[in-house]
């Protein structure tokens, strides 16, 4: 009798686990849309998808280009904040003294990864589809329909409308601006010249940031200033306490515009005056955290849950502040975003690693869900990887779409300001979602492949769409030779998925061919 009791129970017990298997298994896949928080990493993945054939291979593309590089560039040494000067023991320097020295050795003849070149001018087979269009995606556009925001909301852009209105009735769903378009120069001429009427802090975010008002509802979003382009990410700091750059988002926007993806609001600096553009007309909130530091110069700090207080104070010199300015996104009524946990978000934890930093196979689960599953939101998330790596920005925990244009629409390029702080550090995990995918657009690859080979250098490029900022040089110098290198790294990245990929073809062909044999 007690026997019965407790097969019965052994049964219910079974039966319990199996229905909390796959309550836990559906809660995964529900958190990686929505954002729910489960799965960061504390949890053994439970999905065992073999991708890659040969046995060696157990780490997966991203682990194994992780060593390679890393064996090649530790034997040059770290050429991040060389501190161990006599003179300066004791004190980091984070003032750029960490410039590399001169490299004897000679740099190796430029590879124009012509391999690569070859794949993006070969026309599309879409009846015989070779291996390597797996990774070198062509789209198809041609019967892509790409309306505007005025005529989803069907809304007809009014005769004394602003220049920032026009522009954000006229985003489309697959762009925030056309490559022509004249009023990406105007808005931002705005933002510039025009007066300052109104200032209040923007809620929530973790930083400091004002909401800018200009005449005529004008909005802008105001990043200020709080180090001198030559300051480093601190050696100590995580992606997560690490301070914002305003100069950083200045730069990603005009990046972001040269690589074709325009998904970036037009962002500029300004010179402002702190007491006549910020103080005077600001709301008594921001007020009350106005005073003047010892050395007479006039600083605030707002209130917000990372460095608002009188040590981390935003200061005049005595009262010139420089900052960014982004223009505002659409507030129309209908232009409402969604908000997506990027799948390769960081865990956020100073111990903690998330799911895809142990996972080899993480991008085939990624690939299977929605809308990882179609249309472009996949090579999406490439091109921002991409774009990410070479401002050496690891900070994208979430990223945005416009809800009325549905899934098959572009994620909107927001906050920048944790890019552009390590120079002499090239952060690959941020290229782990193209090494696990082995995945990149076309056109993407093809505009990678104009920087490294010319006529013009990707620094050469941005130095020239930067040149006309009020804040110029946006960037520090070492940026620049960072963002030529990391082109490169992308490139032999891309060539690496391509050759493995290869292998593998050849090692199917020889196993069918070995199989035929033995038919025979
Ligand atoms: N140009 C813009 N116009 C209007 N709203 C914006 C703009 N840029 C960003 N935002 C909104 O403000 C929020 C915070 O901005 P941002 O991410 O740059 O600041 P943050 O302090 O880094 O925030 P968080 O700490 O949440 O990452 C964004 O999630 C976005 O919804
Ligand atoms: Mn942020």
């Amino acid at each position: 009798m007690y026997w019965i009791r407790s097969k019965k129970l052994k049964e219910r017990l079974a039966l319990g686990f199996g229905a909390s298997l796959v309550l836990f298994t559906l809660l995964l896949v529900i958190d990686l849309q929505m954002d729910l928080g489960v799965s960061r990493g504390e949890f053994i993945p439970s999905h065992g998808r073999v991708r890659f054939a040969s046995e060696d291979d157990k780490s997966g593309i991203y682990n194994e280009f992780h060593r390679k590089y890393l064996a090649k560039s530790n034997a040059s040494g770290s050429k991040e904040y060389l501190t161990t000067n006599p003179h300066t023991r004791g004190r980091t320097d984070t003032s750029g003294a960490g410039y590399p020295s001169k490299q004897v050795t000679t740099a190796p003849p430029h590879d124009r990864f012509k391999d690569l070149t070859a794949l993006v001018v070969a026309p599309k087979n879409r009846r015989n589809p070779q291996f390597y269009e797996r990774i070198v995606v062509k789209e198809d556009q041609s019967d892509d329909e790409n309306p505007t925001l005025a005529e989803m909301l069907d809304l007809r852009v009014s005769p004394n409308a602003t220049n920032l209105e026009r522009f954000q009735l006229s985003i489309t769903k697959n762009e925030l601006y056309a490559k022509s378009d004249k009023l990406v120069d105007a808005v931002i001429q705005d933002m510039v010249s025009m007066p300052i009427k109104h200032v209040v802090q923007k809620e929530g975010g973790t930083q400091i940031k004002l909401i800018i008002e200009y005449p005529n509802d004008i909005h802008a979003l105001f990043k200020p200033m709080r180090f001198p382009r030559e300051q480093q990410t601190l050696p100590n700091h995580f992606y997560f306490t690490d301070y914002e750059r305003h100069n950083a988002e200045i730069a990603a926007f005009h990046l972001d515009r040269i690589m074709g993806f325009r998904r970036a609001m037009p962002v500029t600096g300004r010179i402002l005056n702190i007491t006549t553009e910020i103080e005077r007309v600001c709301d008594d909130n921001l007020l009350k955290t106005f005073f003047i530091s010892p050395a007479r110069n006039k600083c605030f700090h707002g209130k917000c849950s990372y460095y608002c207080d009188t040590s981390h104070a935003i200061c005049g010199s005595p009262d010139t502040l420089e900052g960014s300015f982004a223009a505002f996104l659409p507030t129309q009524a209908d232009t409402q975003r969604k908000v997506w946990r990027h799948p390769w978000r960081r865990s956020y934890h100073k111990r903690r690693k998330a799911q895809w930093e142990t996972d080899p196979d993480y991008c085939a689960m990624v690939r299977d869900i929605p809308p990882y599953d179609e249309d472009r939101r996949l090579l999406d998330l490439m091109d921002m990887s991409v774009f990410d790596f070479l401002t050496g920005n690891m900070d994208r925990h979430h990223y945005e779409t416009f809800k009325i244009f549905g899934n098959d629409t572009f994620p909107i390029h927001l906050d920048h300001g944790r890019g552009f702080g390590r120079p002499f550090h090239d952060e690959l995990s941020i290229l782990a979602p193209l090494l696990q995918c082995c995945l990149i657009r076309s056109t993407t690859l093809e505009t990678l492949l104009l920087f490294h080979n010319g006529p013009k250098s990707l620094s050469e490029q941005l130095r020239d769409s930067m040149a006309n900022d009020p804040i110029v040089p946006v960037l520090w110098e070492p940026h620049m030779v960072a963002l030529d290198r990391r082109v490169a790294i992308i490139l032999q990245a891309i060539r690496d998925c391509v050759k493995k990929a290869s292998e593998e073809e050849d090692f199917d062909a020889a196993g069918q061919n070995h199989l035929d044999q033995s038919f025979s």
